[in-house]
């Protein structure tokens, strides 16, 4: 019912075979025969949003390895909405996965298919929550997981995650573009899986952020949705989720993909902005949002036609406003997220203020990590607790004072 298929030369493979990318270097996409599939639609309408409720457009046999991904809420902000000056805006907060990231719903998805074609140790480079998540799943599978770190460069709640549950943790003396470059090869030679968004498995599991959003509208497609831009992965899977309910007659449109990256390591805004489908790698990415820190996106080229295809559009931000909006999400609306998350909404105001996105228009932002991922950054950019002596006199004299 399924297959992998290049979007370069349209060579195909099966899924018994362990390949992430085409003989001629292209992606791979995993292609379905949607005439084939039989959607519940009772289920589809009565049960709550999870990733395995898409069970029928996922493309695995057996029982997930799961501890509930996805169903993660939909927030209507709309004290958020008036100070950026839009009618209606939702946010989705992947930061309430397992693992506080929206990296377990292809995890979940990944690491079951790793499962099934037998493979015995797990691996990734990461910028802190892929090795996160995998570990987490890894530990849930019973396989040993090995990831590659760039040295300095990853928030502590992640690292903490990757020890606590058993990975072996490598600190690379390198950036994460070097941490891939290493780890591929390592897999290539080691018969060991990969489980980086360049595995098309990984996006399966990710595409149902789209299939939650339509789902959790009443069967219903927002405008647009924005989401922040790293490796690139994300914005071409929650795009094919979209498609894919279009395509079963389910919905009727999809959102103009709207994807944002940092000014310090914008290499898919940059092609966008020209207009052209490959990026031009940046050798030195430099940003506070260390998720998205990458110069080279394995991804780009699946994001870039998302983008294009869907009418969307592609924005860098400032350091100083990503962190404007982190703290707008959490002082207005309580939802707290790591710097990388806080672009989409960083993105957004950029966006409006410029005209390209109307006052009207039906916005989801994706918030994909959370606050505590990353509590250094917060301690920078958030004024110091106040000390004050154990009595009361000193108690209220701090509470009053100014
Ligand atoms: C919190 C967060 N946001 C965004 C991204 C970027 O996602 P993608 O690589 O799919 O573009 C990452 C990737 O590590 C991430 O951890």
């Amino acid at each position: 019912m399924y297959q992998l298929e290049c979007i370069e030369c349209g060579q195909k493979y099966t899924d018994s075979e362990v390949v992430y990318t085409c003989k001629c270097g292209g992606l791979l996409d995993v292609i379905y025969d949607y005439s084939a599939i039989q959607l519940d639609m009772e289920r589809l309408r009565t049960e709550a949003p999870s990733v395995w409720k898409y069970k029928a457009l996922l493309p695995v046999e057996g029982k997930p390895v799961s501890i509930h991904e996805g169903g993660t809420p939909l927030y209507r902000c709309d004290r958020l909405a008036e100070k950026i000056g839009i009618k209606e805006l939702y946010v989705k907060h992947e930061g309430l996965n397992p693992s506080g990231s929206f990296k377990d719903r292809g995890m979940t998805a990944g690491v079951t298919k790793a499962m099934e074609l037998g493979m015995k140790t797990l691996a990734c480079a990461s910028t802190g929550n892929t090795s996160a998540s995998l570990s987490t799943y890894g530990a849930k599978a019973g396989l040993p997981v090995i990831v590659l770190l760039p040295e300095g460069k990853v928030a502590l709640g992640k690292v903490a995650q990757a020890l606590i549950h058993g990975a072996k943790v490598l600190s690379i003396k390198g950036n994460f573009d070097e941490a891939v470059v290493l780890v591929r090869q390592l897999c290539d030679e080691e018969k060991i899986y990969l489980l980086n968004s360049i595995n098309p498995y990984r996006l399966e599991g990710q595409k149902t952020i789209g299939h939650e959003i339509c789902d959790q509208l009443g069967f219903n497609v927002p405008d647009r949705v924005i989401v922040p831009v790293g490796n690139a992965g994300n914005t071409a899977a929650i795009y094919k989720g979209f498609k894919e309910f279009m395509e079963l007659g389910i919905t009727d449109s999809v959102p103009k993909m709207t994807g944002i990256q940092t000014e310090g390591a914008c290499p898919v805004t940059k092609a966008f902005k020209m207009g052209v489908e490959d990026i031009v790698p940046e050798k030195n990415p430099e940003t506070i949002a260390t998720a998205i820190r990458i110069g080279n996106p394995v991804n780009a080229k699946k994001a870039l036609r998302a983008i294009y295809e869907s009418g969307g559009c592609s924005e860098a931000v400032s350091d100083e406003e990503l962190i404007e909006a982190q703290k707008d999400l959490a002082q207005l609306e309580g939802i707290g997220v790591e710097p990388a998350s806080a672009t989409s909404i960083a993105g957004l105001k950029k966006l409006i203020d410029s005209g390209v996105i109307d006052h009207d228009e039906k916005v989801v932002c994706v918030t994909t990590g959370h606050l505590l991922k990353d509590p250094e950054e917060v301690m920078n950019i958030s004024t110091k607790p106040i000390t004050v002596d154990a009595n009361i006199e000193a108690v209220r004299k701090a509470v009053f004072s100014r």
